[in-house]
């Protein structure tokens, strides 16, 4: 198969490779970290990732407690840095170390890595009380890591409009990315964090962009969405899961996805070999856009903004 290498550029001009092809949350994530809990499983996609062709995107976080498989994989695959690109994130809601700054520490030592390719906060739950801190405190400790170069790019995550206007008032480094759940069937997490992100420049990352194949309907065949769906991946013999990952992409937003199997993670790594058009990429929006929301994560904070989720 043609490989085709792809980077969506930053606001500080750095590249970061268009697709994270292994997440190692959601179907990974474990309660503890303990060596009664550790996958074996996980280790093995991570390392047959690292066999694939281009840089590999990896998507990890302190809270998934999945850093022993992370390093267990790195090390025994031998792959050369500058082919990894690794995102990990601070835990905020919940605190499991001190602030950014000794967090970074921490799991760069867990990965035996001397700096991570984008660092993020991994919500804008932070106060006070609970981490010591405020969000915008969180956001000094964030550009202290860049200046330090153990993160080469720093940004956020589940960051609605209000949450980024406060970062920005205090910011000398601007976020990098937001990372946010988003879907055909969740077109803004938050009311009107689409727009705001891409008028800012702050690279929006699609998680859980494959939710409309995880939560499929029972009547799915008869949906105009999954009709399409089913069409162009007949048009172009892709899977459907890669038209809606090509989808995400065609919107400017960077898919970060996982996968059990090796086939899949293969197929999401090689998704810059086909292309929508700009017609197919609209007729999705619109078709997604008709759907009611499916928010997978975060309901507790966000189920309130679900009737201006599908609007532009
Ligand atoms: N910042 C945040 O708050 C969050 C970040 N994330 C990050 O994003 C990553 C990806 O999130 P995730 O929701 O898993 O991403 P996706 O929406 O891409 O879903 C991946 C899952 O979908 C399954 N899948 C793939 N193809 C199909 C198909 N055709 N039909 C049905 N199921 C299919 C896969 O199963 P299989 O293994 O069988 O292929 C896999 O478990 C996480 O691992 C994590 O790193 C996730 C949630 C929150």
């Amino acid at each position: 198969m043609p490989f085709k290498q792809e980077y969506f550029t930053l606001n500080n001009g750095h590249k970061i490779p268009a697709v994270a092809v292994i997440g190692t949350g959601t179907r990974w994530f474990k309660k503890e970290e303990t060596e009664s809990n550790f996958s074996h499983e996980l280790v093995s996609q991570i390392k047959y990732a690292l066999t694939l062709p281009g840089v590999i995107h990896i998507d990890a976080a302190e809270i998934y407690r999945t850093y022993p498989e992370v390093s267990q994989a790195l090390k025994e695959a031998g792959r050369r840095r500058d082919e990894i690109f690794i995102t990990d994130k601070y835990s905020t809601s919940l605190k499991l170390s001190e602030n950014p700054v000794k967090g970074l520490d921490i799991s760069l030592e867990k990965l035996g890595l001397d700096y991570v390719d984008l660092y993020l906060l991994h919500s804008p739950f932070v106060n006070e009380e609970q981490n010591g801190f405020t969000l915008e405190q969180a956001w000094k400790y964030m550009e202290e890591i860049y200046n330090s170069g153990k993160a080469k790019n720093i940004g956020v995550s589940n960051f609605a409009k209000e949450d980024l206007e406060r970062i920005l008032k205090i910011a000398t480094i601007k976020p990098q990315v937001n990372q946010i759940e988003y879907s055909p069937f969740l077109q803004n997490q938050t009311p009107g964090i689409y727009k705001y992100c891409q008028e800012h420049d702050i690279l929006l990352e699609a998680y859980a962009p494959l939710g409309p194949l995880q939560k499929r309907p029972t009547d799915a065949r008869s949906d105009p969405f999954y009709k399409i769906v089913d069409k162009l991946a007949h048009k172009y013999d892709k899977s459907e899961a890669l038209i809606i990952l090509r989808w995400v992409s065609k919107r400017g937003v960077l898919p970060v996805t996982t996968s059990s199997k090796p086939s899949r993670i293969q197929d999401a790594q090689h998704l810059y070999d086909f292309d929508l058009t700009g017609v197919e990429t609209e007729e999705l929006t619109k078709a997604g856009l008709e759907h009611e929301p499916l928010r997978l994560y975060w309901t507790e904070q966000y189920s309130k903004f679900d009737s201006e989720a599908q609007k532009l």
